[in-house]
């Protein structure tokens, strides 16, 4: 069976937990996603150990966000472990989200557009007034104007950046929850169908998998809901 295109959140304490939780989902799944609390513990290491021996893409969500000189060292760093799919902000601006494209020529840059755990008073707070998905519309044309082929957005968000950026970006939604699960510190979310009707090609799911007493049996039943509604 094809594996669904869910991307897995291993934010996990430890390696071993990390490792432990890749194994059990990469049948279901086609990616697993390694961040900052997992890298900044363990650096590269990380890679290979959540790898095994599956293949499995591995999405290195780092979130790069500095002048385009640092964050072209900083991309050409970790493109020697070949992620598949690297992110940086989109508000750190064209030249930035450029220098990482250049930097990582083998690896996808994900530009991320307005977190999902922001609410629109959080961002009325930063300065960015009026509705989210104008702000996110705004940077996911910058981004892919830079050369970002994939964008990071909410699932509230997502049929919109389609429309703005039409077909062969990569959109990748976190803020991912099934029905009846806890929303956490996510705002802007949907179900797995709901981000996937909607026009999304990755979906990113952490908690209410890898919270789960048995993260491989959760990673299934979401995969089969998934293949169920399309
Ligand atoms: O806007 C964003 C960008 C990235 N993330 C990351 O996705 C996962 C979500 O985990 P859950 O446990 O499913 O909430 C997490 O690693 C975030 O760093 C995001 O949530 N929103």
């Amino acid at each position: 069976m094809t594996p669904a295109p869910i991307a897995v959140a291993l934010d996990a304490p430890d390696l071993e937990t990390a490792a432990q939780w890749a194994a059990l989902v990469t049948p279901h799944v086609s990616t697993v996603k390694v961040g900052l609390e997992l890298y900044l513990r363990y650096g590269p290491d990380v890679i290979a150990s959540v790898k095994g021996a599956s293949g499995v893409q591995v999405f290195l969500d780092l979130k790069l966000h500095d002048i385009p000189n640092t964050v072209a060292g900083a991309a050409r760093a970790v493109a020697r472990l070949r992620p598949a799919i690297l992110t940086v902000h989109a508000a750190g601006g064209p030249a930035m989200i450029r220098a990482a494209v250049e930097s990582a020529p083998h690896t996808e840059i994900a530009a991320v557009t307005i977190l999902t755990s922001l609410t629109e008073a959080d961002l009325d707070r930063i300065g960015l007034a009026g509705p989210a998905d104008a702000a996110v519309r705004r940077l996911a044309a910058l981004s892919v104007e830079a050369g970002a082929t994939a964008l990071v957005c909410s699932p509230h968000e997502v049929s919109a950046v389609r429309a703005e950026v039409g077909e062969g970006i990569r959109l990748i939604t976190p803020g991912v929850r099934p029905t009846g699960a806890a929303t956490q510190d996510q705002a802007r979310v949907a179900t797995p169908e709901q981000a996937l009707a909607d026009g999304a090609d990755l979906l990113v799911i952490g908690r209410p998998i890898t919270g789960s007493p048995d993260p491989g049996a959760a990673a299934a039943a979401i995969a089969a809901s998934l293949r169920r509604s399309v």
